[in-house]
């Protein structure tokens, strides 16, 4: 692929789990810059991984063709016309990975800026095993949707979506998703503690079943996940007692609800930033 000069406008969480999953992928750490107005984490993003980096926005946006928007949403506004006082930006496209901003907004707040993708990535990308979703608008050319895809690739696996509404989607099943397997594996480590079983041993076994059955997920495409929940349930045994129990405290209905506050909450966060 293209290694066009590429900026991170903010330098947190996610936009280092991307970069550390771009240069670990093989995208040119000298064609990578960030720039966030405190200086710790873009001294740990420059020493670990070699890319360039500057308390100033409007120089690393000077020196790169495409630019990631990574900044919180509230923050977005503020930056984006920021940004645009510099006279740097035309031509260039944009990659947002916010949430709950929608393209029409993103182009408003760039002041007339019309190449935005948006995007929607989560923190695995950081091992290559992310999961992002994308929206280009029709102006988008065939060119940089290509180099969009080809970027997130390097982090893991992609989804376009045809409507921009389904981002929300991707938000509450890929985006923020990972926080919510992190949630159950807490609440397994616990009980296993509160079992007896000593706080490293819990860690162990509970992280490893993860792995082990998100393994089986992916290495069974032919396999609905039901028919290997239904291969762990022996009949009259202790699988389908604790998924009895699952069930009767309505386990699908609290998982839907959850997902459907992210996409609340997405849709709340465009109505106000
Ligand atoms: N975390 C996640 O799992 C995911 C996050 N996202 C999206 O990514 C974006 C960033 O989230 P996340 O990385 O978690 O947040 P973080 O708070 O970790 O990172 C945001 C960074 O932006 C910096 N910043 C603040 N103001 C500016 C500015 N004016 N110019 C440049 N940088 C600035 C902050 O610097 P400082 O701390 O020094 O103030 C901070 O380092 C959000 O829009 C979020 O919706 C999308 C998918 C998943
Ligand atoms: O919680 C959030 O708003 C961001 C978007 C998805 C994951 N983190």
């Amino acid at each position: 692929m293209q290694h066009r000069k590429i900026a991170f406008i903010g330098a947190g969480n996610m936009s280092k789990s991307i970069i550390s999953g771009l240069v670990k992928n093989g995208y040119p750490a000298s064609s990578i810059f960030a720039s966030n107005p405190s200086r710790p984490k873009l001294d740990e993003l420059h020493n670990t991984l070699g890319i360039q980096i500057s308390q100033s926005n409007a120089e690393v946006v000077a020196q790169c063709d495409v630019i990631v928007l990574a900044v919180k949403p509230q923050l977005m506004e503020q930056m984006c016309s920021d940004l645009a006082a510099s006279n740097t930006l035309d031509g260039k496209l944009f990659i947002s990975i916010a949430a709950g901003l929608p393209v029409k907004r993103l182009q408003e707040m760039l002041q007339g800026q019309d190449k935005v993708i948006r995007t929607m990535p989560n923190t695995p990308s950081a091992l290559g095993k992310g999961m992002t979703g994308l929206f280009a608008p029709e102006n988008i050319s065939t060119a940089d949707k290509e180099y969009a895809g080809q970027l997130l690739k390097h982090v893991g696996e992609i989804a376009w979506v045809n409507e921009e509404s389904l981002i929300d989607s991707v938000i509450a099943a890929a985006g923020s998703s990972p926080a919510y397997f992190f949630a159950f594996l807490e609440a397994m480590q616990q009980e296993a503690e509160r079992q007896g079983i000593d706080h490293d041993t819990a860690r162990l076994l509970v992280q490893q079943a993860m792995l082990g059955a998100a393994e089986m997920v992916c290495h069974n495409p032919q396999l609905e996940i039901s028919e290997l929940r239904a291969q762990v349930t022996s009949k009259g045994g202790t699988t389908a007692k604790a998924l009895e129990s699952f069930a009767a405290h309505n386990l699908s209905d609290i998982v839907a609800k959850s997902m459907q506050a992210a996409v609340a909450r997405a849709q709340e966060m465009a109505r106000t930033f």
